[in-house]
């Protein structure tokens, strides 16, 4: 049985799962559904869930900000599968694990269609756990460091209940993890659910779009496009950037232990916006200028995680620092923007 350390009530036990569970079949393939796996993080962690040759992979999208493209090498593969499908419809299949990450992640995206990212965090959300219900199976959230808002205090740990606007312009994406995380609770207590909530701390890597909005691909793009990157006022609000491969590590350590969470993942390595442009100015355009430029609303000032919950209990921490991982990302974009190292 799951455990976490702040829950006094028993949970019931979990529902029997689908007699094909226990057919022969079964036994020798996991099959794993990834709600938002034509994303960014998704289809990183689909490549490594089929790395494992016991898996069977199910790819649930609507493409609203990923994309085939993503998941291009795997379309055809015998052990996956990819579906057009919005979360906020029923999805009746059945499968052993559920990682639900459906969700668009950048502010400009989450903000576009507010009504529809509530519907995606809540029904889509609601439609997962259903499933999970149905068929037995275990469900892990991708949450956000966001549901701390902007954070009174400093690093964030899990116990922290957060500072959140419930009416501001990025309530749609906040306030709806928060009810995700509660739903996912109460579908614990009242069902017997077995349930993982991961809180993401700002991740970065390859694959991101290239005009996602979010500051690291921002910057990147921007610094290979010879234009200036664009610093939002004030800039000394810091945030804590963790590679995706690392992400990755830890969602499938959450995933496959006994702890429900929430557990934060996310390198406490801590950057201001002014600093994490000068280190992509140095690392990757040297004659690249630095602008100010107005902020949103509600933009947190600082985030960093603590991790010692993640590295006691998950046996994880982050491997990959920021200047390592940034040239990394670098060579994509290069690839994906047709400019060459050397230009
Ligand atoms: N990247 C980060 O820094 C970060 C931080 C905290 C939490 N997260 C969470 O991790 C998850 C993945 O984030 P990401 O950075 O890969 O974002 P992403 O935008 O690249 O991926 C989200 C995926 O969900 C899909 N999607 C959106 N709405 C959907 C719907 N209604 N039905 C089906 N699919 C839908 C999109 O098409 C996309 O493929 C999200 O849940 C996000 O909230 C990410
Ligand atoms: O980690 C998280 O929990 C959340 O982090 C991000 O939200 P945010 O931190 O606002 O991410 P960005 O949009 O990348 O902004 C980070 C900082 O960079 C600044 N910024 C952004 C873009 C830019 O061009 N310049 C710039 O200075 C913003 O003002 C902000 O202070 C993600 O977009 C969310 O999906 C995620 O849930």
């Amino acid at each position: 049985m799951a455990t976490n350390g702040d829950q006094q009530a028993t949970p019931k036990p979990p529902p029997s799962p689908s007699p094909l569970r226990n057919a022969k079949f079964f036994q020798a393939n996991m099959r794993i559904l990834v709600t938002g796996g034509a994303g960014f993080i998704g289809s990183h962690l689909v490549d490594k869930l089929m790395e494992n040759e016991k898996n069977e992979v199910i790819v649930a999208d609507n493409y609203f900000t990923g994309s085939k493209d993503n998941l291009k090498k795997w379309i055809g593969h015998p052990r996956f599968e990819l579906i057009r499908h919005d979360v906020t419809e029923p999805l009746l299949i059945e499968v052993d694990q559920i990682y639900h990450l459906a969700c668009p992640a950048s502010p400009i995206f989450y903000k576009y269609n507010p009504v529809k990212t509530i519907k995606t965090n809540v029904i889509g959300t609601l439609n997962m756990l259903g499933l999970a219900k149905r068929v037995g199976a275990r469900i892990l959230l991708t949450s956000t460091s966001e549901v701390y808002g902007d954070p009174l205090i400093h690093p964030q740990t899990e116990s922290y209940w957060g500072n959140v606007n419930p009416i501001g312009v990025r309530s749609c994406y906040d306030e709806g993890k928060r009810v995700a995380e509660t739903l996912m609770f109460d579908y614990h207590r009242q069902h017997g659910i077995e349930i993982r909530i991961a809180r993401i701390f700002n991740t970065y890597g390859p694959r991101m779009n290239i005009d996602d909005g979010r500051v690291v691909s921002n910057f990147i793009a921007q610094a290979l496009r010879d234009d200036p990157l664009t610093v939002q006022a004030p800039g000394t609000q810091t945030r804590s950037f963790c590679y995706v491969s690392d992400m990755v590590d830890g969602l499938i350590r959450l995933m496959q232990g006994d702890n429900t969470g929430p557990i934060n993942i996310g390198n406490p390595g801590e950057f201001t916006m002014i600093e994490l442009a000068e280190n992509v100015k140095e690392l990757i355009n040297p004659k690249v200028e630095i602008i100010m430029v107005e902020n949103t609303p509600d933009d947190p000032r600082q985030r960093k995680p603590d991790v010692t919950k993640a590295k006691e209990l998950l046996g994880w921490e982050p491997k990959v620092k920021l200047r390592d991982g940034l040239p990394l990302m670098e060579d994509d974009f290069r690839t994906r923007l047709g400019v060459p190292k050397n230009k």
